[in-house]
């Protein structure tokens, strides 16, 4: 099967997109590793499928790299939305549903704004912090951000006891100056670090909110810049949205066995 796709990135997390509207393509799990493997086939972070949904303008299908599909993804739904726009299914205001329920977002001055989901509450682990922001994720406090060894630190809490079975995300947050974070993700499901993951740094500026940081709070990620708005809600948090640039990179053509 000869297969058209489009590749998207924002701040530097990437993503085999491919229109769906019209319900003809499936993926196998192996199809969807093939696709995102950076040496045999595109090459990404993760895959979206655009497709049709009733009461919606559209649907969000989330892989990550390893094939399966994925909880919510912040910067997937933001290059999602860019992607309808160009495919002419939104203006600049989107509607859409996705694995964690449904999603507003508009797109202002080439920046997509995508509203997350409400937040509970956050855990308080011994020396860090926990919460579902769309996915799971584990915020951790660090100096010296630069020099961290993210994957193998990462990758040790993500097998930990704790959470080996369903896995997280983990989380290392340097607090600066300004109202801003700078944020490292080892990601579940790359199992790798990525230059940038949205409902990661959702998190962070969530338990930053606790240190006295206050919306918009300015994120930078290996990637770019991203930004997250608040509102706080009793023990949780409403209103929030994810800040950030989404871009098309190419379009090609993809023969799948
Ligand atoms: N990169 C994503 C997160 C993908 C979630 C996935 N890695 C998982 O939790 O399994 C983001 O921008 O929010």
């Amino acid at each position: 099967m000869q297969l058209t796709f489009y590749k998207y990135q924002g701040t530097g997390n990437d993503f085999v997109v491919i229109d769906n509207l019209n319900g003809a393509v499936s993926l196998t799990h192996e199809q969807v590793a093939f696709l995102c493997d950076r040496r045999k086939g595109v090459g990404a972070d993760g895959l979206m499928l655009l497709q049709k949904q009733e009461g919606y303008d559209f649907e969000m299908v989330y892989y990550n790299a390893d094939g399966n599909l994925g909880s919510m993804c912040g910067n997937g739904g933001r290059c999602l939305v860019a992607f309808a726009q160009f495919m002419g299914v939104i203006e600049t205001e989107a509607y859409f549903i996705a694995s964690d329920g449904p999603h507003r977002a508009t797109v202002e001055h080439g920046l997509v704004h995508l509203q997350m989901k409400d937040v509970d509450g956050i855990e308080d682990l011994e020396d860090a912090c926990f919460m579902n922001t769309g996915s799971p994720h584990y915020v951790k406090t660090v100096d010296n951000l630069q020099e961290l060894d993210v994957f193998n630190q990462g990758r040790a809490i993500r097998y930990s006891d704790r959470f080996k079975s369903e896995g997280t995300n983990v989380n290392f947050v340097e607090q600066k100056a300004d109202n801003t974070l700078f944020v490292r993700t080892y990601e579940r499901g790359v199992e790798d670090e990525t230059f940038s993951c949205g409902t990661g740094v959702t998190a962070c500026a969530l338990a930053a909110s606790r240190e006295g940081f206050t919306s918009p709070v300015h994120i930078q990620v290996l990637g770019g810049e991203l930004q997250v708005s608040f509102e706080q809600d009793g023990q949780g948090f409403k209103n929030v949205f994810l800040i950030g640039p989404a871009e098309q990179v190419f379009k090609g053509e993809i023969v799948l066995n």
